[in-house]
């Protein structure tokens, strides 16, 4: 039995990536500092996928197992050396922090091992396996450097799947909804996995779903939150949000349709199905685990600044994606840290420094003056 090593045995880990790989016939060794899911991993090896719909139909995930990081590192090393794949789904600022032990399995791996290694990061951020590459490259020594070529592929994916947060503590079973898509960019013949789509190309894929799923999620959750909304299917319910996402899409489809060169009726289709997923009451989709991590969803290449910056070079609009911008700005939920930093950032060095050191955008470029305005618009309470 081939074997997968995935680091990150939490909502997607479980509920997505962990589980194509067990229905493919792997086995599945999760990684993760959480003891109390690695001890249950290893004590019923085994734990159910539930999909959110009416018939909350059960699918059960065999041949799984669990090691931490933190405290079995040899073991860690050791699988590496026998994986076929290694693949991650643990947040894009925690990659760097899991490289230098997949550096360390490399260096053990090439030494005794010619197959060839598959690692796929399963983030939403452009480019997630080449940062982790790039982590990792950094902790490997000269000679190991010369020797991954051929030896290690690192592979860009994009993973579409809503994993809301789960509300069944001490158990692995995971709600998942029933759609899901696992885009993964390769020019070569890689070893098959059930429910992985193979393409040459995956920035208009990447692109696709980033600025239409993860822009339209983003825009329900912080319009959600300042409307004292609890979840996504709630906030939905709402026409001004409603409304305000479909002109966010518009704005994100508008660029996407030109860059890309998509059709315009099957862009609008492909929008009207993501809202039509986001309606899923099953899933109980908190607004906060959507709007979580403002200061990377806020980012210059991430789901609000790039779309909008993006559409100002070619000339489109931009309007409602300053409005999300500015919406994401005032997201306080006191549980996340980021919303804390990027909020006493804000009363510290002021709108224009958090815009220009946050989201990478110029102080006096047209697209901060527009949120900025939008940002006061919402702060004195006048509607959308
Ligand atoms: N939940 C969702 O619907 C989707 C999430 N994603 C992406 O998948 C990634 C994971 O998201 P979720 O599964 O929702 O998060 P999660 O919080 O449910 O899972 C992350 C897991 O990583 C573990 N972890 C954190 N730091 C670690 C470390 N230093 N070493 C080892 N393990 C560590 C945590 O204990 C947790 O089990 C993120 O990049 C997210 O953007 C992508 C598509 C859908
Ligand atoms: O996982 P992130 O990047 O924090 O953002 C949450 C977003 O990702 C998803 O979990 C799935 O793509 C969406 O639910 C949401 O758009």
């Amino acid at each position: 039995m081939n074997l997968a090593v995935h680091f990150g045995a939490g909502n997607i880990g479980r509920g997505f990536i962990g589980a194509l790989f067990s229905q493919s016939d792997y086995q599945v060794i999760f990684v993760d500092i959480a003891d109390d899911i690695i001890q249950q991993l290893n004590s019923k090896k085994r734990y159910n996928v539930k999909l959110a719909t009416d018939g909350q139909e059960n699918i059960t995930i065999e041949n799984v197992s669990g090691l931490n990081n933190m405290k079995q590192e040899e073991q860690v090393i050791e699988a590496i050396g026998r994986t076929t794949y290694l693949t991650t789904a643990i947040g894009p600022n925690i990659l760097p922090h899991i490289a230098p032990l997949i550096a360390k399995g490399i260096t053990e791996r090439v030494k005794t091992n010619s197959e060839r290694l598959y690692v796929i990061a399963c983030e939403n951020q452009i480019s997630a396996t080449d940062f982790l590459k790039d982590y990792i490259v950094e902790n490997l020594d000269e000679e190991t450097k010369k020797v991954i070529d051929g030896k290690v592929l690192f592979l860009n994916s994009a993973v579409d799947r809503i994993v809301p947060m789960q509300h069944n503590q001490g158990s692995l079973d995971v709600l998942v909804e029933p759609y899901y898509e696992w885009v993964v960019e390769a020019r070569e013949e890689i070893p098959s996995v059930e429910g992985m789509k193979i393409v040459s190309d995956l920035a208009p894929y990447i692109e696709r779903k980033l600025f239409t799923v993860n822009t339209g999620h983003a825009v329900i959750a912080y319009l959600g939150y300042l409307k004292n909304k609890a979840t996504i299917h709630e906030a939905l319910n709402d026409n001004t949000i409603l409304e305000q996402v479909h002109a966010t899409l518009a704005e994100t489809g508008a660029y996407l349709i030109k860059r890309y060169n998509l059709d315009a009726t099957e862009h609008q289709q492909y929008i009207e199905k993501i809202i039509e997923r986001f309606k899923n009451a099953h899933l109980n989709d908190v607004v906060t685990r959507v709007g979580r991590s403002p200061i990377r969803k806020l980012g210059p290449n991430d789901r609000l600044v790039r779309p909008a910056l993006e559409a100002a070079k070619v000339n489109l609009s931009y309007v409602n994606l300053a409005k999300a911008i500015a919406s994401a700005l005032h997201f306080n939920d006191e549980n996340d840290p980021e919303a804390v930093k990027l909020q006493i950032m804000i009363k510290e060095k002021g709108l224009q420094a958090v815009l220009n050191e946050v989201c990478g955008l110029d102080k006096n470029s047209e697209i901060t003056q527009k949120i900025i305005r939008n940002y006061k618009a919402i702060s004195v309470k006048e509607d959308f």
